[in-house]
């Protein structure tokens, strides 16, 4: 069984594939809990490992020992590529481009094989282009939702509330009457305008021929954004099977 993970700024993500059939899978913290999480899952043999992460080398080289110590597995990582599975890279320099952004995109293009739009919504909100022909055109990066609520928190005196009631905030979109529902609204708000500013220009770019792909912890608060949209949430899984087959 092959343990994937896909390391982000806020959690990791992780899953286990026997063959192509997804056998377990979850959301952690930190490398810790992702081995309590599979030594409390008997079933799951771990025979090797891939892995994508956006933390500094250090981090992700001590994720790499915990798991490879514990599992007695090798663990390949995904690095930068110019070229893969038929997209080529649009960054001025191919290796600064976040390799959770470049699998999405190389995940997408391999779903689609057309023109495509990839929106990655987790702690930072991504947007990136890939022509017909595989060419990354480039993309935009914004603060996701987490990092906005917590930059009002911070830089506010009087915004403060808790998690539970910004849950609650989010299930209407009416003007909000309580600075909970006004800030987790508001932001909400910002967001879906993103996505709505990217559909523009990918129009303008290519008509209707193109396809969206959502990905990223918080897509689903913009999927009513984007009727055609395709949410994909394994879109980094995906490329990462590309970049590292076994
Ligand atoms: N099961 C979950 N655990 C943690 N966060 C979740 C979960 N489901 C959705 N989220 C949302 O996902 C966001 C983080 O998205 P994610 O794509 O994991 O970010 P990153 O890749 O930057 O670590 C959080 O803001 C949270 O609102
Ligand atoms: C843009 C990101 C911070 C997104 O990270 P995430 O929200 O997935 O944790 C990450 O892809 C990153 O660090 N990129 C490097 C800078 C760049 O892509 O230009
Ligand atoms: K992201």
């Amino acid at each position: 069984m092959i343990l994937e993970m896909d390391c982000g700024n806020s959690f990791i993500k992780w899953r286990v594939l026997d063959g192509l059939k997804v056998v377990g899978g979850g959301v952690v913290d930190s490398g810790q809990e992702l081995v309590a999480a599979l030594l409390a899952s008997p079933l799951l043999h771990i025979t090797s490992c891939r892995l994508v992460s956006v933390r500094s080398d250090e981090e992700t080289a001590s994720l790499i020992t915990v798991v490879s110590s514990r599992f007695s597995v090798a663990v390949k990582c995904a690095s930068p590529a110019k070229v893969m599975a038929g997209v080529t890279n649009g960054y001025e320099h191919f290796e600064r481009l976040g390799l959770d952004r470049w699998l999405a995109l190389v995940g997408a293009y391999e779903l689609s094989r057309r023109a495509c739009l990839v929106l990655d919504l987790g702690t930072a909100v991504t947007a990136d282009f890939v022509a017909r022909d595989g060419q990354h055109l480039g993309g935009f990066i914004c603060p996701g939702l987490p990092l906005m609520r917590n930059q009002l928190r911070t830089h506010t005196r009087r915004i403060r509330y808790d998690t539970l009631s910004a849950e609650q905030a989010l299930q209407r979109n009416t003007p909000g009457r309580t600075t909970v529902e006004a800030v987790e609204r508001g932001c909400l708000m910002m967001l879906r305008g993103f996505v709505l500013s990217q559909l523009e220009l990918a129009g303008d770019y290519w008509g209707e021929d193109y396809e969206v792909f959502l990905t990223g912890g918080d897509a689903d608060l913009v999927a009513c954004a984007v009727p055609d949209g395709r949410l994909v949430k394994d879109l980094v899984f995906i490329g990462l099977a590309a970049a590292c087959p076994v």
